[in-house]
């Protein structure tokens, strides 16, 4: 399948015009620190000197895992669809926080085990009534896979936002992220495999079971694409297709916990270049989020012990992205201010 080139966000004239920006501002030089970082990285990502923060949006992927009938998550695979409803009631975390910071938020069902009819406010990008056991045969065909990632981009395209967050739902999902992480970084199962929505020790040590006999079963699986149809699912494919298209249309990426970055594996293996479009917005209480972070050298703005999902992460990130670009728009200069700049 096609997959879109990113355009490189590295432009000298403009990293030049917006470092001397910064400095210009009434501040000790590189004072605001991580601030200064989102400043430049959205600077070069919108290719502006005048970063803005105005029409963010988060889009929550549902999708349903077969792999749930191995008994490794503590919740039912019906939470993914009485949550889909939850959602699109105004009830879950992700509702509050995405109106608290005046993000538009979108809930698209890629493959939930559930007929939900014709629903308003509920986009239908469904592949199939979730993916199948990987523990028994690929999570998902490659015609499957290829659907959900082009329709992921096809989603991300047709937004109009500026910044665009990521956020899923997924009885299961933890744990073909987790296999997806195994195979794509190669560490062994156990850094991988985590509690998820709660598992005891002995539910975990249930879930690592799993998750080495799948990587045996699918060890010709060593292309992204190959690894992504293995292990699913749905909302992974769609999300890591999204982040493609929102990175060619030049949007700043907004990540959240575990399987979102388990997405980014995939689609960054694909494309190195659209790292440089990412934000990440905090490291996930999930085993195996920092190992995944430290893999792909991201620096997480936030460590709150989420672990949540539904791109909690990335809406509470949002006043951040605002305050990086506010400050560079806003603030005085040494000049305008007539305040002294440092000595000699
Ligand atoms: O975002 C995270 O880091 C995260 C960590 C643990 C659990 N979750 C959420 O919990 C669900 C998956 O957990 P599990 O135990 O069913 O695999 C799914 O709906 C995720 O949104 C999300
Ligand atoms: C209740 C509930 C809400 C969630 N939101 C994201 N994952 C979830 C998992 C559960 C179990």
């Amino acid at each position: 399948m096609h997959i879109p080139a990113i355009p490189f966000i590295h432009d000298a004239g403009l990293a030049a015009a917006l470092e001397r920006r910064i400095n210009d501002k009434t501040k000790p030089q590189g004072s605001l620190g991580v601030l200064e970082r989102l400043a430049r990285q959205i600077g070069l990502i919108q290719r502006s000197e005048h970063p803005a923060v105005a029409r963010p949006a988060i889009v929550v992927c549902a999708g349903d895992h077969g792999v749930t009938a191995e008994g490794v998550s503590a919740y039912p695979q019906s939470v993914t669809w009485q949550m889909v409803e939850n959602f699109l009631a105004g009830g879950a975390a992700i509702n509050v926080f995405a109106q608290q910071n005046g993000c538009a938020l979108h809930i698209v069902d890629t493959g939930v085990n559930h007929d939900f009819g014709a629903r308003a406010g509920l986009v239908d990008c469904k592949v199939a009534p979730g993916t199948r056991n990987f523990c028994e045969q690929p999570a998902m065909t490659q015609e499957q896979c290829e659907r959900a990632l082009q329709s992921g981009m096809q989603f991300a395209a047709s937004l109009d936002c500026d910044v665009l967050g990521f956020g899923e739902m997924g009885i299961g999902n933890t744990t073909a992220a987790a296999a997806i992480m195994a195979a794509i970084t190669g560490a062994p199962a156990r850094d991988c495999v985590g509690a998820g929505t709660g598992l005891d020790e002995t539910g975990i040590a249930r879930k690592r079971e799993v998750v080495e006999r799948a990587l045996q079963l699918h060890a010709n699986a060593r292309e992204p694409l190959a690894v992504l149809a293995a292990f699913g699912g749905f909302e992974i494919a769609f999300i890591a297709g999204a982040m493609l298209g929102g990175a060619q249309l030049r949007k700043v990426l907004l990540v959240d916990g575990f399987i979102v970055t388990s997405a980014l594996l995939v689609a960054a293996s694909l494309q190195p270049a659209l790292l440089d479009y990412c934000v990440f917005s905090h490291c996930s209480d999930e085993a195996g989020h920092r190992r995944m972070l430290d893999h792909l050298k991201a620096r997480p703005l936030m460590q709150l012990d989420l672990r949540l999902g539904e791109g909690t992460g990335s809406a509470l990130a949002l006043p951040l992205l605002r305050s990086a670009t506010a400050f560079l728009e806003r603030m005085a200069t040494f000049s305008s201010a007539s305040v002294s700049g440092k000595n000699d």
